[in-house]
């Protein structure tokens, strides 16, 4: 049985995330800490995993604490960039065996989705994303379209791909959405909607469009699980769930 805490349990994906545990095959649910909670009670519980589903702001100091006592942790929270990772990879230095996973999305789907648009980007002139999301999200651009963005901007790099063509010299600001890596990177916040995202490819006479949708949180679920049973044998930093998916 791999003994599994999980931080940000009060929380939307927090309560998915137990029932998910407390039904999964070789899992035990050990602790669920939320705002407020001592992070002690974690080691007291015995935890060998902790699930991340807090907040950005918070984050950073869960794996310092987790790391620092050797506990592999498996990280859906969002707000990682190059400079955070970089710090992970210098504490994971100091603690051989322990491991962590920081997945920008759990579903298998999008996993696919971000995955094809690299694919697909260095045959197109243009690319731009689309992120829609429920309006109780404290964060923007999601974390998926971020990591979306940088696997593009990645896979052009590559291929040696020009920049992509907008004539734009005046407009409102935020009109274009945000720039990541060269990327422009769209917000939608509606009541009704649960994750979704599109990645639109454009060349002449022509257009893809590659779009996924979570209508429910159980679709992170099979990730989650997925990532816990495989981090307690995976040390360092793992960056994206498709290292855990037999992709090629
Ligand atoms: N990788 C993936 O597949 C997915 C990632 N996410 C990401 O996961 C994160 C959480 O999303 P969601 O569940 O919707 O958010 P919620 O706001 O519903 O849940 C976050 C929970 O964490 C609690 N919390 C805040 N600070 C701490 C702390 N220091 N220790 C323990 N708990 C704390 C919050 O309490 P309080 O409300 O009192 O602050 C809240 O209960 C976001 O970054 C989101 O983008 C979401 C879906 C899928
Ligand atoms: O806050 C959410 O809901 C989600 N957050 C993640 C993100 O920012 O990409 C994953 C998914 O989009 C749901």
């Amino acid at each position: 049985m791999i003994k599994v805490g999980v931080l940000g349990a009060k929380g939307k994906m927090g309560a998915q995330t137990c029932l998910a545990v407390e039904d999964a095959d070789g899992l035990e649910l050990v602790a669920r800490l939320d705002q407020g909670d001592d992070l002690e009670e974690l080691a007291k519980a015995g935890a060998q995993v902790v699930v991340d589903f807090t907040r950005p702001e918070v984050v950073m100091d869960n794996l310092a604490w987790c790391i620092g006592h050797g506990i592999n942790a498996v990280v859906g929270t969002t707000g990682f960039d190059e400079e955070r990772l970089a710090t992970l990879r210098g504490q994971l230095d100091k603690s051989p065996g322990t491991g962590v996973l920081i997945a920008a999305n759990f579903s298998i789907g999008a996993v696919l989705m971000m995955q094809f648009a690299a694919k697909a980007a260095k045959y197109y002139e243009s690319v731009e994303i689309v992120e829609l999301h429920h309006p109780d999200k404290v964060d923007a651009p999601s974390g998926t379209a971020r990591r979306t963005a940088e696997l593009i901007a990645a896979a052009r790099r590559e291929a040696g791909s020009g920049p992509i063509p907008d004539a734009t010299t005046t407009g409102l600001d935020g009109a274009r959405g945000a720039d990541v890596e060269g990327i422009r990177v769209h917000g939608i916040r509606l009541r009704g909607l649960v994750a979704h995202q599109e990645v639109l490819l454009g060349d002449v006479g022509e257009t893809l469009t590659i779009r996924h949708d979570s209508m429910h949180r159980e679709s992170f679920m099979a990730g989650v699980l997925l990532g816990v049973r495989r981090i307690v044998d995976t040390p360092g930093l793992t960056v994206g769930l498709e290292h855990f998916l037999e992709l090629d």
